[in-house]
């Protein structure tokens, strides 16, 4: 399938440091790709680039061709890049249920300008309490958000992003302050948007097992560069990735 996202020499610095550096990447519908590399690798930054989070110095972020670069986040959001929301972003004091409504209500303005004066409130309610079942927060549904124990919030922010059905899903170590309990839901989720075939997904994860089990295809950052960019088992037997997750004796003799 043709290229949904892609960035050209995609690059960043913090005053004299460079955190990206000149990345060129193009990611696929229907694929997921984790992004992996060490603490400091870039991850997290070459994320709030493509989101539109943070400015780049130099490169392009392209969607279908677009560029959308000079793009704020908002804007890119609209043209189908979803990030995971940071709950401190939303609406803290408002239930689990009225932040999802809000995320739909915005979605519905402006992807159907013109159907949202039928689009009713009680459309929006039902949509939003299915989202909540597909991330077990329907107990919790008039909880405020900023009450939640910190597993449910992790749960409300891919929830958020469900709500906006992106094309393009950021998910920035998903399952990070979650119990083993809960970790499955989500990532069950993430493979059920994976099977949809038509969306492209970008995962920074720390659990290798997790990225074992849902990459097509691993990108790895190293000091903000791209340094390795295969499919998993090839990848994964790279000395940088072992360093990255199993420390850096465990990767002695391991090829480079
Ligand atoms: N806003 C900022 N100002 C200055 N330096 C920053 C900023 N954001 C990130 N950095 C630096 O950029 C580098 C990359 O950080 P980033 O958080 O993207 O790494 P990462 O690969 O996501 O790491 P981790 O796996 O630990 O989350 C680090 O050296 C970090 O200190």
């Amino acid at each position: 399938m043709s290229i949904s996202l892609e960035t050209r020499a995609l690059t960043v610095n913090f005053g004299g440091h460079v955190a990206v550096k000149q990345v060129s990447c193009a990611f696929r519908p229907g694929t997921l790709t984790a992004i992996v590399g060490p603490n400091g690798a870039g991850k997290t930054t070459y994320f709030n680039l493509i989101s539109g989070q943070l400015p780049s110095t130099g490169g392009q972020v392209l969607l279908h061709g677009q560029n959308l670069t000079r793009q704020g986040a908002a804007a890119r959001a609209r043209s189908g890049l979803g990030r995971a929301f940071q709950l401190t972003n939303l609406f803290p004091r408002l239930s689990v249920l009225e932040n999802v409504r809000l995320v739909l209500q915005a979605r519905h303005r402006t992807g159907l300008r013109l159907l949202s004066t039928w689009y009713s409130e009680r459309h929006l309610i039902e949509e939003a309490d299915q989202i909540l079942e597909q991330i077990a927060l329907g107990a919790r549904r008039d909880t405020p958000a900023s009450t939640l124990p910190h597993g449910d919030q992790r749960k409300l922010e891919v929830g958020l992003l469900l709500a906006m059905r992106p094309e393009v899903f950021l998910f920035d170590e998903p399952t990070a302050g979650m119990s083993h309990d809960e970790a499955p839901l989500i990532l069950d989720l993430i493979a059920q948007i994976r099977r949809q075939r038509d969306k492209t997904i970008l995962l920074v994860e720390h659990k290798m097992d997790v990225v074992e089990r849902l990459a097509d295809r691993i990108v790895v950052l190293n000091q903000g560069q791209l340094v390795a960019d295969g499919a998993p088992a090839e990848v994964m037997r790279m000395r940088v990735v072992r360093e990255a997750y199993l420390g850096a004796d465990a990767a002695l003799g391991e090829a480079a």
